[in-house]
């Protein structure tokens, strides 16, 4: 693992410039991160305040750093042998690169769906059953079956499942199988989830389904979407960060962002000039 860190600086993290800063409490924290893959310096000295319960959209070209940054915020980044992470990011206040921090714990807090629905191998019930198994959140399994129910209802799946939970859930349509995913994440009561492009696999009947439950959900957890779609951010998130070339552009309401941003990149972005 060649993942190192700086020493979070303590006792306070000073706040962001004034564009970056979210009206809500902020939930993660991110100061000065840069994030290396051997010479290619993909993301450079990126300061951002993610708030709570409320749901930010990352934004930007192809390759300017959007699921590097992601990636960063529930560590995944540790699994590529290549990548170096430096700077400091929180979440309520503990710094998740320090070294004595329980990363399982850590994915458990911060759960992450990807751009392709990919449940196990397993039923339907076994995909959502798992974590809260092998994370200790039931006493019996009538708990552990009304924690799969209650993740399953959440996703907006327990309709079209109840009946089949012994099913596999590979065997589900592509709209079901991320909805599954996304009843895996919830089901071991996390705090933030990390979606990576979470529809760029689906329909868009199965997309607006997605939509509309991360609009049901988006209350009770601190949501970070990467989307290639500028009418995706619009309808799903509060606030939105843009990204280019591995820096952080710009960041604000998702009004604001859309109507009036401040940067030219920003945009030309938003207006079809690149990207
Ligand atoms: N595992 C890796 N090894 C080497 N370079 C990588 C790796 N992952 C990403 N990169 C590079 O880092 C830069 C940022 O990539 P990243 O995937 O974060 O961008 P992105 O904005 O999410 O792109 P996209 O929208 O196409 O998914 C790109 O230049 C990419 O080629």
């Amino acid at each position: 693992m060649e993942t190192t860190t700086a020493v979070a600086p303590k006792p306070v993290v000073a706040p962001p410039p004034v564009a970056t800063q979210p009206d809500a409490a902020p939930k993660i924290i991110a100061r000065d991160v840069n994030v290396h893959y051997g010479d290619k310096h993909a993301l450079k000295n990126v300061t951002l305040d993610i708030p709570e319960k409320a749901v930010m959209a990352f934004i930007g070209p192809s390759g300017c750093g959007k699921s590097t940054f992601l990636r960063c915020i529930n560590r995944m980044n540790d699994t590529v042998a290549s990548a170096k992470v430096s700077g400091l990011i929180q979440i309520d206040d503990q710094d998740i690169y320090d070294p004595s921090l329980d990363v399982v714990q850590l994915r458990a807090r911060v759960g992450m769906v990807f751009q392709k629905p990919n449940p196990f191998p397993k039923s339907i019930y076994e995909n959502v059953a798992y974590g809260p198994r092998i994370h200790g959140l039931s006493r019996n399994k009538a708990e552990l079956d009304q924690i799969v129910e209650d993740s399953l209802k959440k996703a907006s799946l327990w309709n079209e499942v109840k009946d089949r939970l012994n099913d596999t859930g590979t065997g589900l349509s592509g709209g079901q199988q991320q909805r599954l995913c996304i009843a895996r994440a919830i089901a071991v009561s996390p705090e933030i989830i990390l979606m990576d492009e979470p529809c760029s696999a689906l329909d868009p009947i199965a997309t607006a389904r997605v939509e509309e439950l991360i609009e049901e959900i988006r209350r009770n957890y601190t949501i970070v979407i990467v989307t290639h779609s500028m009418q995706q951010a619009a309808r799903v998130s509060q606030r939105v960060a843009f990204f280019h070339l591995g820096v952080l552009v710009e960041t604000g309401r998702t009004e604001q962002i859309f109507q009036s941003p401040h940067d030219k990149r920003t945009q030309d972005y938003i207006t079809g000039r690149f990207g």
